[in-house]
């Protein structure tokens, strides 16, 4: 069973150590991602922006992270940031967990012209108001008739709480008293009803969820980098469930496409930060870098 949560961060990319964000480069006033891989990528999404991809998570990178899901909302600023970007970007992407629309609706997505919001890791898209999806697998239905049974036989706390997306469901512990112990409590039983369901088990910021195999950010990333013909591509992300999408963008590399990968950095998940090329202290740390992408762009367009 993997573990959702990670201890022991190391010092380097802990949020407010040395690397909480990282420093700003030669006068242009944004950050120097660590890698040489991520300053050219940077360097050719600003200079090359309409041949560029710019996808972001929602939770933990648009949106900060609250305790009931339903309660989300965006960073102050950042929709405004995207719709910016959006005039200047080839492609403008959301790639979610969560449904499309529900992203779509909890954000305002829909503000920001001609974006394209990929749901349930690549399974749902939605863009100009319509949502295209394949029919949901029937393990799920398995898993929605089962679960509450199981999570009371677990004896996982109070608090904890069934989230049913329709295609997917996800377990949430934040609001039970001791969420660690109550995924403890939890990962065995859910990991082998996602199997008797044929489910994949995607465990998350004190979450777990049991949602249909056959998709991730990663490949969803990189079909969209092919259908746009995308040179570029910035990927923005918080949780395990993005590193698909990271290893997506090295591959991506690898046939000529420049990518930087941005952790929007948080205490409960140490391993994005680790693998990113550029780290930023949260959702208000990426409204922070969107809007010097945008003034940058514009400069140099100037
Ligand atoms: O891919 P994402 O957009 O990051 O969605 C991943 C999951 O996000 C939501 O849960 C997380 O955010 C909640 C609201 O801030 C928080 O309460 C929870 O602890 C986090 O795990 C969402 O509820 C899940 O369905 C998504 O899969």
């Amino acid at each position: 069973m993997p573990q959702p949560r990670q201890h022991g961060t190391p010092e380097r990319n802990r949020p407010g150590g040395p690397h909480a964000q990282n420093e700003p480069t030669g006068g242009n006033g944004l950050p120097e991602p660590t890698t040489p891989n991520g300053r050219a990528a940077l360097e050719a999404l600003l200079t090359e922006p309409a041949r560029a991809l710019f996808a972001f998570d929602f939770d933990g990178t648009l949106a900060p992270i609250v305790a009931d899901p339903r309660d989300s909302a965006p960073q102050p600023g950042i929709v405004a940031a995207l719709a910016e970007l959006a005039e200047l970007a080839g492609t403008v992407a959301v790639i979610t967990g969560r449904g499309a629309a529900t992203a779509v609706d909890l954000g305002g997505l829909d503000r920001v012209p001609g974006i394209t919001v990929l749901g349930h890791y690549g399974a749902e898209r939605w863009s100009d108001g319509r949502v295209a999806a394949a029919e949901p697998p029937p393990g799920v239905s398995l898993v929605r008739a089962e679960l509450p049974g199981l999570v009371d036989a677990s004896g996982a706390p109070e608090g904890t709480w069934i989230e049913d997306k329709g295609r997917s469901l996800a377990v949430h512990t934040r609001r039970a008293a001791d969420p660690d112990r109550a995924l403890e409590l939890l990962g065995g039983p859910l990991t082998e009803l996602a199997e008797r369901a044929g489910l994949k088990v995607e465990p998350g910021r004190m979450v777990i969820e049991l949602r249909p195999q056959g998709v991730d950010k990663g490949a969803a990333l990189t079909s969209l980098v092919e259908e746009r013909g995308a040179l570029h591509v910035f990927y923005a992300g918080d949780d395990l469930g993005d590193l698909p999408a990271f290893e997506a963008v090295a591959a991506l590399r690898a046939r000529g496409v420049s990518g930087l990968t941005v952790c929007s950095s948080s205490e409960e998940v140490t391993a994005v930060a680790d693998a990113a090329d550029l780290v930023v202290p949260g959702p208000a740390g990426l409204a922070e870098l969107l809007g010097r992408v945008t003034e940058r762009i514009r400069g140099l367009a100037a």
